[in-house]
């Protein structure tokens, strides 16, 4: 049954875009490229498609353009050859079900990747080609478990596994090998450059995310470099965890501040504690929490479920018997997926993509919020390049992301101007709830190209198309 609206993201790169240096038809095409992408795979989507196979249609349109840096239209490493690299990566806020497709691996990536023409239908194939049965048993479907694939041998699974290759000339273009050129030769670029990585993260129906990401890297790079596309938790990443929300107890040191957050690890599960006082859910605080927090010094040091750990004090048998029928445990699941551009050896050092879900989920910060952390202006992707910020294009770049959650509702997002949120209140359809995914980007360097669909005024669907924080066409940034 479906239980999500179609939620969709696209970005074509990230870098020092500049407004004087993108001439107007330059920054057209880009726009008509993504929002025609953006079309058809919100069209798959609706129609029906898992996020997975929408994501890497998304990006095998990207592959194919020669304005985006991969596939077809990938850089130069210094050697004037073409290593491309593709990952994707799936979560769902349905509980874990090793048959759905993906689920068993999770992710996968591949690198330094020649001639393939569609590096991430060679990743997608890699995720679900596992070489084993949920029940472990073998299955001879060419896979294997792990998760990265490099060079020749993942090379010779694409053949075995029937995928398209192309010529060296298939790949060759003048622009890049322009800026190859240029740049063993230290020339300025001309024109405004991005470092043109490209990614899909989406939401189907059902609750899937996934995130699409495939590059030809940095120009100039060393052969054999390996960014951060295809390493997992660096340039992508994707994750789902279930939460505990009224109905369950209370972590001590939850209760003390307002905005304090605890994680505790169980034996089995992680569990997580909401700000109540300040959410939506106050009104659904037993009646005995309705002077707010305070501390208790001999409460259990996690919030649990009743029948497992609970409150101590002398009413709690009274409360339990008159509360617990109307207030009973509810576990909700959350997911996110995220897919980052720009200078991936940071995004290597700092594991980016990874520490925006780690905020997300053990600081209980909107995925807006975590994503600003890192990749907004000021964020740790700058702050990692040091003294060097500004001058060699290092901790430069943007990360986008979709969450989306089970819960009515879920807290609101950063209310940054640079990061965009939508808030994710569930919706009502004849078919029951509906769950919308939050969109979200940040990116700290003169601009990102990206397209995404947002809901208007009246819950319709809107197209947005942008490059800077603001439109193309306004005066300022
Ligand atoms: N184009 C990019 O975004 C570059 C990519 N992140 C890399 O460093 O490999």
């Amino acid at each position: 049954m479906a239980i999500c609206k179609p939620t969709l993201i696209i970005h074509g790169g990230a870098g020092n875009i500049r407004r004087d240096k993108l001439p107007p038809d330059l920054y057209e095409k880009h726009r008509a490229s993504l929002q025609s992408y953006l079309r058809s795979t919100y069209a798959l989507l609706n129609d029906g498609a898992t996020a997975l196979d929408a994501a890497v249609h998304a990006v095998s349109l990207l592959e194919d353009d020669e304005l985006f840096n991969c596939g077809r239209g990938s850089v130069f490493t210094s050697a004037g050859t073409i290593e491309m690299e593709a990952s994707v990566m799936v979560a769902s806020v349905q509980p874990l079900d090793d048959n759905r497709p993906g689920e068993l691996k999770k992710a996968a990536a591949v690198m330094n990747v020649r001639n393939v023409r569609h590096p991430i239908q060679l990743a997608r194939e890699s995720l679900l080609r596992t070489g084993c049965s949920p029940d472990g048993t073998p299955r001879a479907d060419g896979g294997s478990m792990h998760p990265q694939l490099a060079g020749p041998h993942v090379e010779n699974l694409a053949r075995d596994w029937g995928l398209e290759f192309k010529p060296d000339e298939w790949f060759w273009t003048q622009k890049r090998w322009d800026e190859h050129r240029r740049g063993l030769e230290g020339k300025d670029e001309p024109i405004s450059l991005s470092q043109g990585t490209v990614g899909c993260v989406c939401l189907d129906q059902w609750g899937n995310l996934a995130v699409a990401t495939s590059t030809g890297g940095k120009t100039n790079k060393l052969p054999g470099r390996i960014g951060d596309t295809p390493t997992l938790g660096a340039g992508f990443w994707a994750e789902a965890w279930d939460m505990f929300l009224p109905g369950g107890l209370l972590v001590d040191k939850c209760a003390v501040s307002p905005h304090a957050y605890t994680q505790t690890t169980l034996s089995t599960q992680n569990v997580g504690c909401w700000d109540l006082w300040g959410s939506p859910f106050r009104h659904m605080l037993p009646r005995w929490f309705a002077h707010g927090p305070k501390t208790r010094d001999n409460d259990p040091p996690a919030y649990l479920p009743r029948s497992a750990h609970c409150v101590t004090g002398p009413d709690l048998k009274s409360v339990l018997d008159m509360e617990c029928s109307e207030f009973e445990p509810r576990r909700d699941r959350k997911a996110i997926a995220l897919s980052g551009t720009g200078d991936g050896d940071t995004f290597l050092r700092i594991a980016a993509a990874h520490s925006v879900a780690s905020l997300s989920r053990f600081q209980n910060l909107s995925l807006a919020q975590a994503v600003q952390s890192i990749a907004g202006l000021g964020g740790a992707l700058q702050r990692s390049a040091g003294s060097r910020w500004g001058v060699t294009g290092e901790g430069e770049g943007g990360i986008i992301g979709i969450e989306v959650s089970t819960a009515k509702a879920i807290l609101p997002s950063s209310s940054s101007s640079s990061t965009m949120g939508v808030s994710n209140w569930g919706q009502k359809a004849e078919m029951g709830p509906l769950y919308r995914g939050n969109v979200v980007f940040d990116f700290n360097c003169g601009g990102m190209w990206r397209a995404w669909i947002e809901p208007g005024p009246l819950g319709e669907d809107i197209e947005r198309v942008m490059v800077f924080h603001e439109e193309y066409n306004s005066a300022s940034g």
